[in-house]
């Protein structure tokens, strides 16, 4: 939220050239005062030592994050006069400052280490020319996550299994997610790593039974699922599928979620549910019909229609489709050319279009994940994936 209101601020300043040049990381008075007290104190007060070494200049928009963030942690809300129009730099941090209204001194200090430990990683890793390989993150073992030219890719990576979500894939994409939401990166994308975009769900996420059984199982799913939706539901900055083959399940559901598809004339669009014993989740529930009229949605939902790029793009789920041959070419192309286009103002636009309707996202999500916890303990859902691990275990 507070990133929100800094940047929904900045975007009032238009004469951020002018405050560009005086905008100096040091000029922002980095002191920590005695009132910055909690938990997180040290990591505050060495994370205020580690914005004067950066690397490399945050930039303006992220030097009044900081400068904001900074003295809500130490002085709790603005509590000084508002500067006149003419005094451009004063009234920019006054405005970012105001921005955070409420904002809690100990969050003020947790946003602000965190924003400093992204800023670090991204002034590390771009203070020279890696190879390839390099730009890769670490910590992920089922995704693939790379930063470069204002552009997060996030690739799902389990190309045997043709990037069917595990329990710890979940996770990862929702830490990857939250990393991504406060990077420097512009834009947000989701691929697959080889033939498939995504098969949905493991299904194997269903043997994994804890000591408290498939109640256990079901509720911990249940949490997970919404909590993971949840994510999406709140992502700040535009989110772009690259949906590079064919896609399953929840991985469909969820592009009603995201802000351009773009698709290869290869990738189909499958919601299997009924089959599967199952019901909409990722908020398709109230996407798909509003995307592509109540009739397709419920040939998709309830009867589980196959659709292929193009009539997915017919029916709006799909933005774009791209012959496979130059599906990369064409999509990241266009994607570099988009990530050059001003940070604030995209940011801002999509907060406009998401804020009407994020609570009853997330009311939806959550009653699609309550349903899906009783639907998960059903005779036709446990048979459903009896079937499919018969059919694999005979093969
Ligand atoms: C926190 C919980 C949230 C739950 C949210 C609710 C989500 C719901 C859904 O997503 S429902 C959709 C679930 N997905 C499916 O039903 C797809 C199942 N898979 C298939 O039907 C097929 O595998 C296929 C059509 C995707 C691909 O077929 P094919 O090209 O013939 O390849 P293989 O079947 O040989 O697959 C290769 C390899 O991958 C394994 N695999 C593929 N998909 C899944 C999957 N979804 N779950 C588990 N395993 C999957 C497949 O078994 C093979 O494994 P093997 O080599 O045999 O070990």
């Amino acid at each position: 939220m507070a990133v929100v209101g800094v940047s929904g601020r900045l975007a009032g300043c238009y004469c951020l050239r002018a405050v560009r040049s005086s905008l100096q990381v040091p000029a922002v008075q980095l002191h920590v005062s005695k009132t910055a007290m909690g938990a997180c104190q040290k990591d505050f007060e060495s994370a205020v030592n580690q914005v004067k070494l950066l690397k490399k200049d945050p930039g303006n928009e992220v030097k009044l994050k900081l400068y904001a963030l900074y003295k809500q942690a130490t002085e709790g809300p603005c509590n000084t006069p508002k500067p006149g129009l003419f005094d451009l730099i004063n009234k920019a941090k006054w405005d970012a400052w105001n921005a955070l209204g409420n904002l809690p001194k100990e969050t003020a200090r947790q946003n602000y280490v965190d924003l400093v430990s992204g800023l670090r990683s991204s002034s590390d890793s771009s203070s020279q020319v890696k190879p390839e390989a390099d730009k890769k993150q670490a910590g992920y073992e089922t995704l693939v996550i790379t930063s470069e030219d204002h552009i997060t890719k996030i690739m799902l990576n389990r190309p045997a299994k043709k990037n069917a979500l595990t329990t710890q894939m979940y996770r990862e994409i929702m830490l990857a997610l939250e990393a991504a939401s406060k990077d420097d990166s512009t834009i947000t994308v989701f691929t697959g790593n080889g033939d498939y975009y995504s098969s949905g769900n493991d299904l194997t996420n269903f043997t994994d039974i804890p000591p408290g059984g498939i109640e256990e199982k079901a509720k911990n799913s249940a949490i997970l699922l919404r909590d993971f939706v949840g994510c999406f539901i709140d992502f700040p900055k535009p989110l772009v599928a690259v949906v590079n083959g064919p896609a399953v399940g929840i991985s469909v559901t969820i592009l009603g979620l995201f802000d351009l598809v773009y698709a290869s004339d290869r990738a189909t669009f499958h919601t299997p549910f009924s089959h599967l014993g199952q019901t909409p989740e990722g908020c398709s529930s109230y996407t798909f019909p509003k995307i592509m009229g109540p009739a397709k949605a419920v040939e998709m939902l309830i009867f589980g229609k196959k659709l292929t790029a193009g009539e997915a793009c017919a029916q709006g789920l799909v933005t774009e489709v791209f012959p496979d041959s130059t599906f990369q070419k064409e999509v990241w192309t266009r994607l570099k050319a988009y990530s050059e286009l001003p940070q604030n103002a995209m940011h801002i636009s999509k907060q406009i279009i998401r804020n009407h309707e994020k609570e009853k996202l997330h009311a939806v999500n959550a009653e699609e994940s309550s349903i899906l916890q009783e639907r998960w303990l059903s005779d036709e859902c446990m048979n459903a994936v009896m079937d499919f691990l018969s059919r694999k275990a005979k093969l």
